[in-house]
């Protein structure tokens, strides 16, 4: 695997090799941090750092692998709504890692992506992915759809039979 320059976003990560569809590719590698941490850190630190993205990967409601000064080139991976790759939680030895697998094959010096179904309900990242299926959005919204019906505004409970 190889960085270099991406039509997607910034820089990539390009496959010096080709991979089978189910082959591992790489694991995603950083510090593991909790959620407020990761939170804390994008908004005082990374944030004001020029062109950077964020080298966050949420593996749960309780850790955030933070990939920003420490990992494997895994963090330059971008976000495509039809990705060549996809990312799993495995568990080793008591030890959880994220590994990225290929979803199909990938051929030689091409862009290793996966779905970041990226959540937030305050927040959307237009995305540039460009493939004719795109969302639009980074955001996985079909979680945030789910999580919306939960928030009844405020408005609606003047006439809410529950
Ligand atoms: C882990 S970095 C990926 C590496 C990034 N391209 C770079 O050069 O640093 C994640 C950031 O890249 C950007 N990004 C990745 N995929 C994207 C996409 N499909 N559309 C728009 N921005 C994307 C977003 O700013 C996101 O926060």
């Amino acid at each position: 695997m190889s960085p270099g320059k991406s039509g997607i976003h910034g820089f990539g990560i390009f496959a010096k090799q080709p991979h089978r569809a189910g082959d591992m590719v790489i694991e995603y590698i950083g510090e593991i941090v909790r959620p407020s941490v990761a939170d804390r850190r994008e908004r005082f630190m990374y944030n004001s750092l020029v062109g950077a993205g964020t080298y966050m990967f949420r593996i749960d409601d309780e850790r955030v692998i933070d990939a920003t000064r420490a990992g494997s080139i895994a963090h330059l991976i971008n976000h495509s709504c039809e990705p060549n790759c996809y990312s799993r939680v495995i568990n080793a030895n008591g030890d959880d890692h994220i590994i990225i697998f290929a979803k199909r094959d990938v051929k030689q010096w091409e862009e290793l992506t996966y779905d970041y179904r990226f959540f937030s309900i305050d927040e959307h990242l237009a995305c540039c992915c460009g493939f004719p299926r795109c969302r639009g959005v980074v955001n996985d919204i079909v979680a945030e759809g789910q999580v919306a019906k939960l928030h009844v505004p405020h408005k609606d409970l003047i006439h809410w039979k529950g």
